[in-house]
């Protein structure tokens, strides 16, 4: 029996234990069924019309596979190399912040399940627990911190210096949010996580951050709250100030949010590390680019001196065999794995990387390839 069919054996008999739905389409639907309408939303919906979120899935339309054949497909080699570390597959998981909001455990449930399936897991700045217990509940896994820059500069470094002591092992800075987006469905609803406390246990256990407040969280949370409103975002920040948080540490700095070449190109001349290319989900600038739209020109100018990671709309394992193809080292999954985790926390963020990674192995061995780095444009034509 061939490797294919074997893969194929395990998802089918999986699905005997099944704990979420296997389509993306059904699973959004189950998390809406399940959770209140505040938090659905709050995840779920993006900026503005929403046409970027949308653009951000139909984008990928627009790139057809060609597949080979007769080319041994027996054995397939789904792993990329990045920052010295072997990946098993070019998947991680995107920081999101707040999960508190669709499950209790939140991102320790999530960090666990996806140390167990190998999938690396990026812990946000604004997560319900500090960055110290998500990375315990990660175990061995690999794991990224990402960093919303501070205006208190200070907050910042604090951020960084404990990460780096609690075993993250790469730093993605998120330029694209030093606000909020104008997120109709969370004003309708009135809702922000973060104003109601959810959400700022990760800086509720920041020395800098408590250094800053008049009295202790526990005794006046509404104080804490307000402060975390002026320090979260800075809109001030510029390209120079990246050499700050250079200097604060020696891990590898990838920038999350890019999506013009000439930042790009401002990436590599400031000495970053790496990029992220992503609209932060169709989230932040309703008629911005799509991921998937954004990724060749970008990927043209770096020219393979860093590496490109890309967000934003990967749902199945089409759109990650494209991704690759254009140019991306890996790619970022955001709601599907939230999405998981509402319906049946660290069993379904398991679930919801094993089928996609396992929709990714087939696709590329339907597609006549064996090994991601075999990934290319010869595979894609543009219609
Ligand atoms: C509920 C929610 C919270 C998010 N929080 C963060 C965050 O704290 N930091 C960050 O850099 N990106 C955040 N993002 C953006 C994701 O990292 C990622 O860019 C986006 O979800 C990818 O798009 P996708 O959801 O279509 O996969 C968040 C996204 C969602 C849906
Ligand atoms: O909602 C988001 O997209 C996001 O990035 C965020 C920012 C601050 C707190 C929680 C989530």
């Amino acid at each position: 029996m061939s490797y294919g069919n074997h893969v194929q054996l395990k998802v089918y008999k999986e699905q005997e234990q099944a704990v979420v739905p296997v389509s993306y389409e059904e699973l959004e639907a189950a998390a809406k069924e399940k959770l209140e309408a505040s938090p659905y939303y709050y995840v779920a919906a993006s900026a503005g019309a929403e046409v970027t979120a949308k653009s951000n899935q139909e984008a990928f339309n627009q790139w057809k596979i060609v597949p080979r054949m007769l080319r041994d497909t027996t054995n397939r080699d789904l792993s990329v190399e990045l920052f010295g570390q072997t990946l098993p597959y070019p998947v991680l998981c995107a920081p999101v912040g707040v999960q508190s909001i669709v499950h209790p455990e939140g991102e320790i449930a999530s960090a666990r399940a996806a140390a167990s399936v190998g999938v690396p897991f990026i812990s946000s700045t604004a997560s319900t627990h500090s960055l110290e217990k998500v990375a315990a509940a990660g175990e061995d896994g690999l794991k990224w911190f990402q960093l919303y820059w501070s205006s208190d500069r200070e907050i910042a470094a604090s951020m960084v210096k404990r990460a780096e002591n609690a075993g993250y092992r790469a730093i993605v800075v998120t330029l694209d949010t030093p606000m909020m987006g104008w997120r109709e469905k969370d004003i309708e609803n009135a809702y922000l996580p973060f104003l109601m406390g959810q959400g700022i246990g990760n800086y509720l256990e920041d020395p800098v951050f408590c250094s800053r407040l008049a009295k202790p969280p526990q005794e006046d949370l509404i104080g804490a709250v307000t402060q975390w409103s002026q320090v979260f975002g800075n809109p001030g920040l510029t390209w120079e100030d990246l050499q700050f948080i250079r200097m604060q540490t020696s891990l590898p700095i990838l920038l999350k949010g890019i999506l013009h070449p000439e930042d790009a190109k401002l990436a590599i001349e400031y000495g970053m590390d790496g990029i992220i290319v992503s609209n932060h989900g169709g989230r932040q600038v309703d008629g911005a680019i799509s991921a998937i739209e954004a990724l060749p020109e970008i990927c043209e100018v770096v020219n393979g001196e860093i590496p490109v990671l890309m967000d934003s709309g990967i749902r199945r394992g089409a759109d990650i065999i494209k991704a690759v193809a254009l140019g991306a080292k890996a790619v970022l999954v955001g709601r599907p794995y939230i999405y998981g985790l509402a319906l049946a926390g660290d069993a379904g963020v398991k679930q919801v990387l094993r089928n996609l990674i396992a929709d990714l192995d087939l696709t590329l061995a339907l597609s006549g390839r064996t090994s991601v780095r075999e990934l290319d444009k010869s595979l894609l034509r543009k219609m």
